[in-house]
Parts: structure tokens; sequence; C-alpha cells
């Protein structure tokens, strides 16, 4: 089980202080929304350069022009990038045929998806390497999370490893490391906190605990 660190409402610098200071506890370092819209690809490049060893994760959230779009984040340097599930089925195997390419990773993010179920199979026979549940943050704030579609997911993928994002915090983190995803990602509760590497380090404890 892996952890990703997502930065999400940080410019660059602050991403590069935050990376730095849990960078041993983090699998895999997403580069959030928010930041590539502000920033644009440049900070999947600035983190990547910064930090060669990292395994870095583009959030694009990919709806159309899939192949174009996953070029361009590899050639930023993102080793991994997301997809939205509820995207075309030609766009999903769009992206997986240029990662493949570019020897690059496909997250798909389910946020939004209503057949969960039905569409988790569909996209797991279209070679994506992460199928993610996702709670955003329009939804944990009336209470949601995603840990009832994370034992879906587990349920019915059968070739990519499982992901879960969405609110997940020191004191939610075991019933996730429960459910056994492949990924948990954790913004808000590593850069939302006082001491962030001591959060980090705990939770890295835990999931290691929890394999
Ligand atoms: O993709 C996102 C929002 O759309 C976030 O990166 C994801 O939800 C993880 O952050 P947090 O743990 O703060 O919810």
């Amino acid at each position: 089980m892996q952890l990703q660190l997502a930065l999400d409402l940080v410019n660059i610098p602050e991403a590069k202080e935050l990376v730095k200071e849990v960078e041993e506890y983090v699998d895999i370092v997403e580069i959030g929304t928010p930041v590539i819209i502000n920033e644009g690809l440049r900070a999947v490049k600035e983190i990547k350069e910064a930090f060669p060893h990292l395994t870095v994760l583009a959030d694009l959230k990919i709806m159309d022009a899939a192949a174009y779009e996953v070029m361009k984040a590899s050639e930023a340097g993102a080793d991994i990038i997301t997809i939205l599930g509820v995207a075309e089925d030609m766009s999903i195997k769009g992206a997986v045929e240029e990662a493949r390419k570019q020897g690059k990773k496909i997250l798909v993010d389910m946020i939004g998806v209503k057949n969960l179920e039905e569409r988790a199979k569909e996209v797991d026979e279209f070679g994506v390497d992460y199928i993610c549940v996702h709670t955003g943050y329009d939804l944990q704030a009336v209470g949601k999370d995603s840990l009832e579609e994370l034992h879906t997911i587990k349920r019915v993928v059968k070739n990519a490893k499982t992901a879960i994002a969405g609110g997940i915090k020191l004191d939610t983190l075991p019933e996730v490391i429960k459910a056994k995803p492949d990924l948990v990602v954790v913004g808000g509760g590593i850069t939302g906190q006082k001491d962030k590497r001591a959060v980090a380090a705990e939770m890295k404890k835990m999931i290691q605990q929890g394999e």
C-alpha cells in the first residue's frame, strides 16, 4: 500500500518546502488540479526536477483531448496522469495508449461516477493502471466519504490497482487501511496539520503495519 501526498492549495515554492518536509514518508507526490490551474504544468516540471527520485502525479482530471494532455504532462515529467471516469471511453483508451508510448501511468478518478460498479469494470478493461474512488471537497463538506465505494471497486476491479482519495485524516486512516487499497491519497490530512512531518511519518507507519 502506497501513500500519495496531494498538494492542492500551494504555490510552487510552498510545494517544494512541503515535499522536503515529508518526502521520506511519501511514495507519490500529487500536483493537484488547483496548483496546475494556477501555475500550469511548470509545477510538475519543477517538482520532478527538484525531487527526481519521487513519483510525480499530475492531477489533470482529463475530460477530453486525452492523448494530447497526457503527452504534455509526460513532457513536463509526470509519472502518473489522471483522467476522469466520466470521460468518453475513447478518451480513456487514448490516454492509456499515449501513456504506454511515453512509459507513464494512468489513474482514473471516479469522482461523480453514478454507476460505479459497472464503470469500474469497464475502465478496468481499458488497461488503466489505477482506479480511484474520490469524495471531492464539495461532498466532503456535507460529510461524505468514499469507503463504501472502495469496497465496491475492490470487489469488481481485476487488473488495475485501487486507490482512495478525499478527506482522509489520521483518525479515519485505520478504516481505510482495513479495506486494503493499493494507494491512499492524503491532502489536507497532512498539509493542513501543524507538524506535517510527524503526521506523514505516523501515516506511513500505520500503512506499513496494516500490510
Ligand atoms: O483531488 C483532490 C480534490 O479534487 C484532492 O487532491 C484530493 O481530494 C485529496 O485531498 P484531500 O485529502 O485534502 O481531500
